[in-house]
């Protein structure tokens, strides 16, 4: 969870930080009103600790502010006095707790830690409701798997957030799918979606494709070109394989991002820019960080918001979904598939991902002859004797396995009756309600 400290005396905000971050938090920190709102529109803060007491602060129109970008931001206020009318005036003002100066550290943490769990039923919540909402996406994107259909739903939620997200997946994941996804779901969705592969463009071109560059600014630049920073005005610039980036142009990326401004080649004035970047990497960035490859500071501004993208082997459930579509997409005719098939199918391990099986059922589609494909129709590779079972997603299966224990033996201990089951278990009764829905468990079997 990050957390944002505004505080206008250095020391205080200094002390605050050194806590919070002792306790495993990112904490960001703000020395006015300003410039607190400037943060929470860039990076995910969930919770806000502000001092009401600051001169030139006007507490009631930050607050407003701050809950009005982002409804599910916490905002616990300290106050000079802890007085009944103090309480009422702050939650009155949308905060969500206050605390007495000077501040107690031990009863902070203890309130952190309630906003925490409230946050995480609220989110819980949100969930279930954007899960059901429907699956009318404007790409289709198959999510039979639980590590798809969590990914969907963090899509949705981030999609009309204004944040740099860095999405991360080995190759022919479907990084692109996702970071369009995310382009047609935000408010840019009428604007241009423009692709920048920095993998494929010459060092000595770099520059000039980004930012544009003026006449004359070098041999063979004839005329004034905008870049590719400029064609996104307005919508979102994707840059993929963003490890390949050359150091020097890190630094002006950064810039870029900070400032919303870029500078062409050769151009005295810089320009305004509004694009939102979203970038994709298959690789381990933190680890160039260490080896000096990749700017530190370009990684955090980039890494405000990270999506995982699991490989194909680790969601086999997905692959029926993914042969259909493939199938409906690039068959001239109606095509089966034969059980033995989709089995040898369903156990490859796609060293490629899902761009590997998309080119597989292609060549299927065309090839094959029959209405139906057969096992001996699939290439050499399939036809391997199965791979060991992948271990990924054990853990989750564990831990619900022992959440739906937990539900049972609680909801039986009290005959069923769900308000106080809820009570035992420290959840509210919505929150009981989806989980029983999620399991399976119906209250007849309970009683
Ligand atoms: N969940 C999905 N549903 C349907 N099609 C998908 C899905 N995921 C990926 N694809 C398709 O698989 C192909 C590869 O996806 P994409 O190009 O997005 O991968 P990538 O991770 O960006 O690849 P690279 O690492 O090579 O840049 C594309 O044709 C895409 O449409």
């Amino acid at each position: 969870m990050t957390i944002l400290v505004v505080d206008d005396e250095q020391v205080q905000r200094e002390m605050l930080q050194g806590f919070l971050n002792k306790r495993g938090y990112k904490v960001l920190t703000a020395s006015n009103g300003e410039e607190a709102l400037e943060l929470c529109a860039r990076y995910p803060i969930s919770l806000v600790l502000m001092d009401l007491c600051m001169p030139g602060l006007n507490g009631d129109e930050v607050l407003e502010k701050l809950r009005e970008s982002n409804p599910l931001l916490r905002v616990i206020l300290i106050t000079a006095f802890g007085s009944v009318e103090t309480a009422v005036k702050v939650m009155k003002l949308g905060a969500s707790d206050f605390l007495e100066k000077p501040v107690d550290l031990t009863e902070l943490a203890q309130r952190i830690e309630r906003c925490e769990q409230q946050q995480l039923i609220e989110q819980d919540l949100s969930e279930m409701e954007q899960d059901l909402e429907d699956d009318e996406l404007p790409l289709p994107v198959a999510a039979s798997s639980e590590a798809m259909q969590h990914l969907l739903s963090l899509v949705r939620r981030v999609a009309r957030s204004p944040w740099t997200v860095l999405i991360h997946g080995e190759t022919g994941t479907g990084k692109e799918r996702i970071a369009r996804l995310l382009h047609q779901l935000s408010e840019r969705s009428n604007g241009p979606f423009v692709e920048v592969n920095c993998a494929a463009l010459p060092d000595n071109l770099f520059e000039s494709e980004l930012f544009g560059h003026e006449k004359g600014a070098f041999t063979g630049a004839t005329s004034r070109r905008s870049g590719r920073f400029e064609a996104a005005q307005g919508g979102t610039l994707f840059l993929d394989e963003i490890g390949e980036l050359p150091l020097g142009l890190q630094a002006k990326l950064l810039r870029a991002l900070q400032e919303k401004r870029i500078c062409p080649v050769g151009a005295e004035l810089e320009r305004e820019v509004d694009a939102r970047v979203l970038v994709a990497t298959n690789c381990d960035l933190p680890k160039m960080v260490q080896e000096g490859r990749f700017r530190e500071d370009l990684y955090y501004r980039l890494n405000v918001f990270e999506m995982q993208i699991p490989p194909l082997r680790q969601r086999r459930e997905d692959i029926p979904m993914l042969v259909e579509n493939f199938l409906e997409q690039y068959a001239l005719r109606p095509i089966q598939i034969e059980p033995a098939a989709m089995d040898a199918l369903i156990k490859y391990d796609y060293p490629g991902n899902v761009r590997e099986l998309e080119h597989l059922i292609q060549r299927l589609a065309t090839l094959v002859r029959g209405p139906v494909i057969r096992r001996v129709d699939l290439p050499a590779p399939l036809l391997q004797p199965p791979q060991p079972e992948n271990n990924s997603g054990l853990l989750t299966e564990r831990v619900e396995a022992v959440e739906r224990q937990m539900l049972l033996d609680t909801l039986r201990q009290y005959h069923g009756v769900q308000t106080r089951a809820a009570e035992a278990l420290g959840i509210s009764e919505r929150v009981l309600r989806y989980k029983m829905s999620k399991y399976n468990l119906n209250k007849e079997d309970l009683k």
